[in-house]
């Protein structure tokens, strides 16, 4: 029988495998961030152990980082505290950091990829959930938790339990303007926050393959949103193109060896998923989440959804509460919501071509009056990127702010935190209550639609003139 693309690459990393016990993985790149690298370090060194592999790990600054300058004293004292103590631990267990003076700092699952860091076949591990984004190169990468962040550092390995198979196909091709961001949210719409759990899903058909890498990574971090354990996409053309030449991966004879053994990384047609889904590309609108979790979504041109017309009481019940929260009346027209906050930004949308599309809509107008614009690139080499094609101007022009790298208004842990009673139009991947400040209401959408609801001061839909 013919194996999947996930069975190839837990077959290659299976260190250990033996009945009754959880089967053990070998680690090709560990990622490390601020958050949640602390306690594992001072574990390995009460333990007095090293790192197994410090050349495999790869540490960034990212979540609780200032996005209006690169001092150190902008921080909170707690902020304050998690970097530097990182930067003490990875001077000490010599793992490579990129500090926020560095120029290839970044969010961690921007910084990876387009250092080459991430390549496919591998087992890629975070302590972070959306560690799903670099299953886009078809690697298996997946959250981790603190006790198994130590673990990994310790061993190089990690305890694994075998998960079950899904295939998400995303049949034929989008309409124009129809985004990455548009695709997975209606594959969560489709799935609800649940309907992947206990999964790793592979994406394919047509319209997944002709997405960009960076589409790819936006569709496979928010995999972890519909509860599956990681997301994959086969790698392909796309794939090596991207990655050739990047610092981190493979060179000379080294490369062609590698793309030889990437090519044999897909799905072999007889292979077996547990689970099978189908989405008809032409159908996804552009798409927004009207509530309080990723799976509560709508398409730009239907209105918030009503409680009386979900037989399901649990589901009823769950509809109600959100939309108190989110404070939305059902039946009212998406394009009738005003926002007065936008984030564009986040591991799900900062990439340079999300910044193209968001100044698609910038150019040439005005935030709307009350609105507060931010955009925040990923990456050090994005924001650079950014700033040599001109779109810190237009954006500046327009009146977003024109912030450095980092998680920022994704979640509330550093300054850029909504106040209660805001409304964002966000470009992130959670939209949970007080996801972005307490009391304060957050709806995920593409890059385009944020920037097109920040000029025109409510949603809008992209695909006829506003
Ligand atoms: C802080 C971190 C542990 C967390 C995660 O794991 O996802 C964060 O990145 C998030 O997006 O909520
Ligand atoms: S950008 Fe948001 S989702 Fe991504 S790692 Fe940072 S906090 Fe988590």
């Amino acid at each position: 029988m013919g194996k999947t693309l996930y069975e190839k690459v837990w077959d290659s990393h299976l260190v250990r495998e033996v009945e009754g016990q959880t089967p053990i993985l070998y680690v090709g790149r560990h990622l490390v961030h601020e958050v949640t690298s602390p306690q594992a370090f001072s574990g390995l060194r009460s333990a007095g152990r090293k790192l197994r592999a410090p050349e495999k790990t790869f540490a960034t600054m990212d979540h609780n980082t200032s996005t209006r300058s690169a001092s150190l004293d902008a921080l909170s004292p707690m902020a304050r505290i998690q970097v530097d103590t990182l930067k003490d631990n990875c001077e000490e267990f010599g793992v490579k950091l990129y500090d926020i003076t560095h120029k290839n700092q970044g969010i961690v699952h921007v910084m990876g990829p387009e250092l080459g860091i991430t390549v496919p076949g591998t087992v890629i591990v975070c302590g972070d959930s959306h560690t799903a984004t670099h299953g886009a190169f078809g690697a298996l990468a997946f959250g981790i938790g603190t006790s198994e962040v130590e673990h990994v550092m310790a061993t190089q390995t990690l305890r694994q339990t075998k998960a079950k198979m899904m295939r998400i196909e995303v049949r034929g091709q989008v309409a124009e303007g129809i985004t990455a961001k548009d695709i997975v949210l209606a594959i969560i719409g489709k799935m609800g926050m649940d309907g992947g759990t206990g999964h790793v899903v592979e994406f394919c058909g047509e319209a997944i393959q002709s997405l960009s890498m960076e589409g790819r990574m936006t569709v496979c971090n928010m995999a972890i949103e519909m509860g599956a354990k990681a997301g994959m996409i086969a790698p392909d053309e796309t794939t090596f193109a991207y990655l050739k030449g990047r610092e981190f991966a493979p060179k000379g004879k080294d490369w062609e060896e590698a793309v030889s053994h990437w090519r044999e990384l897909k799905t072999d047609d007889d292979a077996v998923f547990d689970a099978k889904v189908v989405l008809d590309a032409s159908q996804i609108a552009p798409q927004l989440t009207w509530g309080t979790n990723p799976g509560q979504v709508v398409a730009i041109d239907q209105p918030v959804p009503s409680p009386e017309d979900e037989p399901n009481t649990t589901i009823r019940d769950s509809i109600k509460k959100a939309l108190n929260y989110i404070d939305l009346k059902a039946g009212t027209k998406m394009t009738d919501v005003s926002i007065n906050k936008v984030f564009i930004g986040s591991c799900t949308n900062s990439r340079i071509e999300d910044l193209r599309a968001a100044a698609v809509h910038a150019k040439g107008r005005k935030v709307a009056e009350g609105v507060i614009a931010i955009v925040v690139p990923g990456s050090g080499l994005v924001k650079e990127q950014a700033e040599i094609e001109g779109l810190d101007k237009i954006f500046m022009e327009a009146g977003f702010e024109w912030r450095l790298p980092g998680c920022s208004m994704c979640l509330a842990m550093n300054d850029d935190k909504l106040e209660a009673g805001d409304r964002c139009a966000s470009t992130s991947n959670r939209n949970f209550e007080g996801r972005q400040g307490r009391g304060s209401r957050t709806h995920l959408l593409s890059p385009a639609m944020a920037a097109a609801a920040a000029v025109v001061g409510h949603f809008v839909d992209i695909r006829y003139p506003f």
